[in-house]
């Protein structure tokens, strides 16, 4: 029956997932999740890579404290995805930076067209939760069609499977 799903859904809806990742563990979520939806994986990836100091959130003046201060910052990304039009469905994924989206989930965003297709944001954090971050997203883009995100720490494949099948918008 889990079978027979998989492929009513593939052929139902094209399904990309795409994330960030500064030190792999999202990375790995997103490779279950895409494992448990059939989409393609897509990674966002900075111009300039994140190294460990600049992803040192006790210094006030790491790349990462100054980028997460400024709203408007928008860290390059090395491309864009091609024929992002073909997609129905975009899964988010990245860490939570300060109970935020990393300010490069910004710049996908806004380097893409999303409207009208359905976007579920996932993270993975230390152990905050992902709620903050979506509420941040969906009130600077109001006109994406979100879908509640969720947090993926320490989920196994079978874990991210149920809940991919209770998504409505997947069927
Ligand atoms: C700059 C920075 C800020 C972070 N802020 C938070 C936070 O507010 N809450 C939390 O639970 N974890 C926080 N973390 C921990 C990351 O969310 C967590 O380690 C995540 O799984 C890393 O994912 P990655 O390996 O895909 O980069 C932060 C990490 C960094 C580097």
């Amino acid at each position: 029956q889990q079978k027979q799903d998989m492929n009513n859904r593939q052929s139902n809806n094209k399904i990309l997932v795409a994330y960030f990742s500064a030190t792999g563990t999202t990375a790995d979520a997103a490779k279950k999740l895409t494992k448990a939806t059939g989409g393609e994986l897509y990674v966002i990836t900075p111009v300039k890579p994140y190294t460990s100091e600049d992803l040192d959130w006790n210094d006030k003046q790491s790349r990462s404290s100054v980028e997460m201060n400024d709203p408007k910052a928008r860290p390059a990304i090395k491309s864009k995805k091609e024929n992002i039009s073909d997609y129905d469905v975009i899964f988010i994924g990245y860490p939570i930076w300060w109970d935020l989206a990393p300010r490069i989930i910004n710049t996908f965003i806004e380097s893409h067209n999303l409207k009208g297709k359905t976007v579920i944001p996932f993270s993975t954090s230390g152990g905050s939760s992902i709620t903050n971050s979506v509420t941040t997203l969906k009130h600077t883009y109001p006109d994406l069609n979100w879908q509640t995100g969720k947090l993926l720490n320490r989920m196994s494949e079978n874990a991210i499977h149920e809940w991919i099948d209770k998504l409505e918008f997947l069927k």
